[in-house]
């Protein structure tokens, strides 16, 4: 390979010929007359060129063998397979990359999700902590209110006092001087009255005589006749043994006989009272009943059809704060079973503003349960007055004598089962007030209490005693209003019209997105009134020329609603401002009056998660900060 290098080789051997010694075989032997540094770089230009002095002579060879096609073809069929397999070899390196892909994902998805595990229970915690601060403030405010009626009472009861004493005293004075007037017309008759006497003395001693004279003679006569004739019977009995025996026996047996009906009479009156009707301090009740039954035959089949389906769920059609329902849901297990272990019951307080499904909550808790509901309203005691005792024994003698268990609700529960000690509780009520109490002293097995209440800080302390649970039902919160007004769209529009059997067929809109355009602008609206609204686009529909529902009319409908429902707000006494609802009122959203339309406009309330966390929180969150110092010394 000299030649490539300009370099001449002195004697090359021929080309067929193998080289004298292999090793050297490549290397030329440097000029004689090179330097040193010439024959350094000639050094670093040198190779072994034998192997492909070999590979050529190979070459040759194959050429003139006469294989030589079949080789190449080999050889070209051995290239292709190493080809694929290096082909393999990409494609196991490409999957190994897409895996690792596939693996980067996973863990980067992994670290998402925990990290919104982690947002979230922080975003739990803060909205506990907010509600906790909330109800706090409540319970603070409670106590101030508390304070300021306790002083308002005193004051009172200080003013009633001084009356009282002053209208002790003057009609003590009344009587003194009446009785002064009274003793000097007694002595002035009794005076005359002696002097007409003395006048008249001799007649009037004649006239006694006379009369005493004739009593005796009647007197003696009488004795003599009824001794006679008592004496013969007397005789007649006592000489005959079998009269006699026969005389006491027979007054034995009417004396027994007197006794055994009275007695039989007032128990059996009592049995049949307690099982045939339904006592009269209860409005509804799921259980049955003879009289009932005769009354309205249809309606007690239908309902004994109901009561042999499967228990229902204790929250359908029930729209509650997911906290709430969380709570209500765990009562509603326990009470199943309580009532299957035949354990006591434990009694519940429903508190809250009207409308916000305290009596629906309770009536699904005793179908759930399988137990007879009873419905009471507190205020139908007191007008019975003395009775109200008697009734209320006879309520719980009735709910005792069932084998299901009654759940008995008594709504507006602080109209008889407040204070003893406020000025305003008539003897009456209290009387049936610590009726109750006996009644209630121990937990039952047989009764569930349910009291129901817009105002529980009115109760008896002795009734807070009883409580086992006390469940809050605040208004519904935004998505609350949301499902609510779903709900009722549903079940009043939607429903009737699928069926086709009615006048009534509904426009083709975004029925969601109305819905939730609608719950915006009912904030401080109850379930109640969010039903009522259900209904009135019912009514509007059927009212219409073509029985055809659009989305302007619900929104009108509903815009009149909140309008109404403001007035209703306003219309509430002062009492009930201070009291049972303030916390509720000031829910409401600011209200414009359209200047051109006259049409009621309320300001969208932004769908905040902190909203739908808790309708109590809700309510609280939003009204504590709003009262000023200023507010509070005019409430005071
Ligand atoms: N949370 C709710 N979910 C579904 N419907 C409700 C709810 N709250 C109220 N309603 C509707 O309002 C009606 C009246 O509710 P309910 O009688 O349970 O209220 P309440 O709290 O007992 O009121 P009150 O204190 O005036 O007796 C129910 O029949 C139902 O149609």
């Amino acid at each position: 390979m000299s030649w490539l290098f300009g370099y001449s080789r002195p004697q090359m051997p021929p080309a067929d010929e193998p080289p004298a010694d292999s090793g050297d075989s490549g290397s030329t032997a440097p000029p004689v007359n090179l330097t040193k540094a010439e024959k350094r770089a000639m050094e670093a230009y040198r190779f072994d060129s034998s192997a492909l002095e070999r590979a050529a002579q190979a070459a040759k060879e194959l050429e003139r063998s006469k294989h030589a096609k079949e080789a190449l073809e080999i050889s070209k069929l051995q290239e292709i397979t190493r080809q694929q397999e290096q082909m393999a070899k990409i494609k196991e390196y490409e999957a190994a990359i897409e895996q690792s892909k596939v693996e980067q994902k996973k863990v980067d998805y992994e670290e998402r999700r925990k990290t919104l595990q982690e947002e979230t229970k922080q975003h739990q915690m803060r909205a506990q902590y907010q509600d906790q601060l909330a109800k706090k403030r409540y319970e603070e405010q409670l106590m101030q209110q508390q304070k300021s009626q306790d002083e308002i009472l005193r004051k009172q009861e200080e003013s009633v006092a001084k009356q009282e004493a002053l209208r002790r005293a003057t009609i003590e004075h009344e009587m003194e001087l009446r009785e002064k007037n009274k003793l000097k017309a007694i002595e002035a008759e009794a005076r005359a009255k002696a002097k007409a006497d003395r006048e008249n003395r001799d007649i009037t001693l004649e006239q006694i005589r006379l009369k005493a004279a004739e009593n005796r003679t009647t007197i003696l006569e009488s004795i003599k006749t009824a001794g006679s004739v008592i004496g013969t019977g007397l005789n007649a009995l006592v000489t005959d043994w079998d009269k006699t025996l026969a005389a006491a026996g027979g007054l034995s047996l009417l004396a027994l006989g007197v006794y055994t009906a009275k007695g039989a009479t007032s128990v059996t009156a009592r049995f049949i009272e307690a099982r045939i009707g339904k006592p009269t301090l209860v409005n509804e009740t799921s259980r049955f009943s003879l009289l009932e039954a005769i009354k309205h035959p249809i309606l007690t089949v239908s309902k004994a059809v109901a009561s042999f389906r499967k228990p229902s769920d204790a929250l359908a059609g029930v729209v509650l704060a997911p906290t709430l329902e969380k709570r209500l849901r765990d009562i509603a297990i326990a009470t199943k079973n309580t009532r299957l272990n035949k354990g006591f019951y434990r009694n519940l307080l429903m508190y809250g503003p009207p409308g916000t499904g305290k009596t629906l909550f309770s009536k699904k808790l005793a179908k759930h349960s399988g137990m007879d509901y009873a419905i009471l309203t507190g205020g139908d005691v007191a007008p019975m007055g003395k009775d109200a005792v008697a009734a209320i024994h006879k309520v719980f003698d009735w709910a005792n004598t069932s084998r299901k268990g009654v759940l008995l609700f008594i709504d507006e529960a602080d109209a008889f089962l407040r204070k003893r000690s406020s000025e305003r509780i008539s003897e009456d009520l209290r009387a049936a007030l610590n009726a109750f109490l006996y009644r209630t002293s121990d937990q039952s097995s047989r009764i569930m209490l349910v009291l129901a209440s817009n105002t529980p800080q009115q109760f008896d302390s002795a009734i807070n005693d009883r409580l086992d649970k006390m469940i809050e039902f605040g208004l519904p919160g935004y998505e609350e209003r949301e499902r609510l007004i779903r709900l009722y769209f549903d079940k009043f529009v939607l429903q009737p019209a699928s069926e086709g059997k009615r006048r009534l067929s509904v426009d083709q809109f975004d029925y969601g997105a109305l819905c939730a355009k609608l719950a915006a602008r009912t904030a401080g609206m109850s379930g109640r009134a969010l039903s009522k609204l259900g209904v009135a686009w019912q009514a509007a529909a059927y009212a219409s020329d073509d029985g055809r529902l659009t989305e302007q009319m619900c929104i009108e409908i509903c815009d009149d609603a909140v309008a109404d429902h403001r007035q209703k707000m306003e219309w509430l006494s002062e009492e009930e401002k201070s009291r049972s609802m303030r916390p509720y009122l000031l829910d409401l959203p600011p209200l414009d009056v359209g200047s051109e339309t006259g049409k009621v406009t309320v300001t969208e309330i932004p769908n905040t998660n902190e909203e739908a966390t808790s309708q109590t929180k809700q309510v609280k969150d939003k009204t504590v900060p709003k009262k000023s110092s200023k507010d509070i010394e005019k409430e005071k």
